[in-house]
């Protein structure tokens, strides 16, 4: 029975006396007191710095040493009235008393596939694997490759391609597990996924939505169809595109059609999208159907899952599990219920299994190539950790560090200094983007052809701004986070981040778009003096600084003085078309309901 008795505080002896009570009051308000004292010191010294002029950043500045602790600082810590507890209730836990002693560190432990990936080379210098060798690949395939010019596999292709492939040759008995892979910017993730369906699909005659690929941006989702288009010529496969860059209908017309016959007929077998226009269609596409969906890609795979848009997933699950046919035990029913095999690619895949737990993925298998050596020399074999992020071996990072008030002239100085062409300025908005264009472009006057390019540009201009970007027309693309992610565009030389990445993410992608294939290129990120601790432990490893002189700025001052008056007029000539332009929308408005209401009199 002694099991079943809860020991409550006041059951047994310790009573609480009121001057105890008032005692713990007394400290609550003391305690209250001081963090009120400490915020208003805080606020003070914020005040004080704010009001002190700022020094030269060039003059060393000595940073105050902290005072040691005075009796005075630690007045209130006073140590709080113990409950004193019985000696035979010592193992027990009183509710109400005080919990002051701290919990041991929990270590974290990783799920077994986490812990246990296979391990990925990110060399792609000494390449081992011949597409002629590959013998899991069918002919057909291998020789598509050899045509684009693929004589070699990256080592993500040449591990992961065999594995799926394995994966799928009893697919009707055993599940296929599921797949993750992390490994860096342009090391060839496409391929790995794109071509295990396509060989996989090619043994099924009737035309079903067997291959779903996700992806999180239009350019993307584009990019992706393109690699399906060109390795599924000669074959029956057909490929869809929905991402909003058509009209809804067209892309619905391009979806399905409907037979007096069979009813609703598919006209794809693979398609990719985003997650929105993938909502939208299985909402309002009649005989949109997913049910028999084989495989189940998402490309960009942490940025995808972050996106709740529409609530994406929830959506999908609902449809690929919902059963129509309600008798159990039938074939059909059962054959329904399969899940597809699920494939996560990115650069940057997600660690947290909590995350990843959203997807209930299957047996998942892990393919990874960063990693870190447990160099405990005690244990026999190092053990494996999963580490975070890697980026190409044939990319050089760099930093500048600079004012902000001089920021862009840094910027020209240096692509001056460095002959840079083909290069990537990535910007935080698009409104910095706009303005450090008008600024290079007066700079540079017509040295260099210069261009911006955000998600506020439509479409087709989009795409010819990329399209003369990847032909060399243009030298300096100005850009916002949008172009971050996933875009191959070959041989670019240098990407600048402008403006310093707030996530270790953002730096990879945006790093990313040089140093692809096993090209090298330079990333160069310009940082004010008060962000550098910030990144350095962002980065987690020391990088070489660029040093942009003053005697290299002085003699551009007056050209400079120039260019931000340029900047100004510019501006303010924006600001007064598009003021005129509102205005003139509003007179059309009222003139329309003028209109409307005189009618309906
Ligand atoms: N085996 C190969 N041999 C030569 N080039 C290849 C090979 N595989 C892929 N490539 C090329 O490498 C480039 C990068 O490939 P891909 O876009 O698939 O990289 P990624 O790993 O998906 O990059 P990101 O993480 O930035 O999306 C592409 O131009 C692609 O054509």
């Amino acid at each position: 029975m002694d099991l079943f008795v809860i020991n409550r505080h006041g059951d047994s002896k310790p009573e609480v006396t009121a001057e105890e009570e008032t005692a713990k009051l007394a400290t609550v308000l003391k305690r209250i007191e001081r963090k009120k004292q400490q915020r208003i010191r805080q606020r003070e010294r914020e005040r004080e710095k704010r009001q002190t002029p700022k020094k030269n950043p060039k003059q060393k500045t000595t940073v105050p040493k902290r005072p040691p602790k005075t009796p005075e600082a630690d007045e209130f810590i006073e140590p709080q009235p113990k409950i004193k507890r019985p000696p035979d209730l010592k193992s027990f836990t009183i509710l109400g008393a005080s919990t002051a002693a701290k919990k041991p560190k929990a270590d974290r432990v990783l799920p077994q596939w986490l812990a246990n990936p296979t391990v990925i080379s990110s060399d792609l210098q000494e390449l081992t694997c011949k597409v002629s060798k590959l013998k899991e690949l069918d002919k057909g395939l291998r020789e598509q490759l050899k045509a684009n010019g693929v004589k070699y596999l990256f080592p993500v292709q040449a591990e992961v391609i065999p594995w799926v492939l394995q994966s799928r040759q009893n697919a009707d008995i055993m599940f296929p597990r599921d797949v993750c892979v992390s490994a860096p910017t342009g090391s060839g993730k496409t391929l790995a996924f794109v071509l295990p369906v396509v060989q996989t699909l090619k043994q099924f005659t009737v035309r079903k939505i067997r291959a779903l690929v996700i992806l999180p941006t239009q350019d993307l989702a584009e990019q992706v169809f393109k690699s399906f288009k060109l390795y599924t010529q000669g074959t029956r496969i057909e490929v869809g595109l929905v991402s909003g860059k058509q009209m809804f209908q067209a892309e619905q017309k391009q979806l399905v059609y409907f037979n007096e016959c069979f009813g609703f007929v598919s006209k794809i077998d693979i398609l990719v999208c985003t997650a929105g226009r993938l909502v939208n269609h299985l909402k309002s596409t009649n005989g949109f159907n997913l049910q028999a969906l084989e495989f189940l890609i998402i490309d960009e795979a942490d940025r995808v899952l972050e996106s709740v848009q529409d609530d994406w997933l929830y959506h999908l699950e609902k449809h690929i599990y919902t059963i129509q046919n309600r008798k159990v035990l039938n074939v059909c029913t059962l054959q329904r219920q399969r899940a597809p095999q699920k494939l996560l690619f990115s650069a940057t895949l997600t660690q947290d299994p909590e995350k990843i737990e959203k997807l209930s993925l299957f047996q998942p298998k892990l393919f990874t190539s960063s990693v870190v050596e447990n160099s405990n020399e005690s244990e026999e074999k190092p053990m494996i950790l999963t580490g975070k992020y890697t980026t190409p071996k044939e990319l050089t990072e760099k930093y500048i560090v600079c004012s902000k008030d001089v920021k862009p002239l840094v910027l020209y100085a240096f692509l001056k200094r460095e002959n840079l062409t083909k290069t990537l300025v990535f910007t935080h908005s698009v409104e910095s983007a706009h303005r450090l264009k008008i600024l290079l472009k007066s700079l540079f006057k017509k040295r260099l052809k210069i261009e911006e390019i955000s998600s506020n540009l439509k479409g087709k201009s989009r795409d010819e701004f990329i399209s003369s970007f990847t032909k060399g027309e243009v030298d300096l693309l100005i850009c916002t986070d949008f172009l971050a992610r996933g875009i191959d565009l070959p041989g670019v030389n240098c990407v600048i981040s402008y403006s310093a990445p707030k996530y270790l993410k953002t730096y990879i992608h945006r790093a990313g778009r040089t140093a692809r294939a096993g090209e090298s290129g330079l990333a160069v990120t310009l940082l004010h003096e008060e962000q550098v601790p910030a990144f350095k432990t962002l980065l987690k490893k020391e990088i070489e600084e660029v040093e942009v002189g003053v005697e290299e700025l002085e003699g551009l001052s007056e050209k400079y003085k120039k260019a931000l008056g340029k900047l100004k007029e510019a501006v303010n000539e924006e600001q007064k078309v598009g003021m005129e332009s509102v205005l003139s929308k509003k007179k059309a408005f009222k003139k329309l309901k003028k209109k409307v209401i005189n009618s309906v009199k």
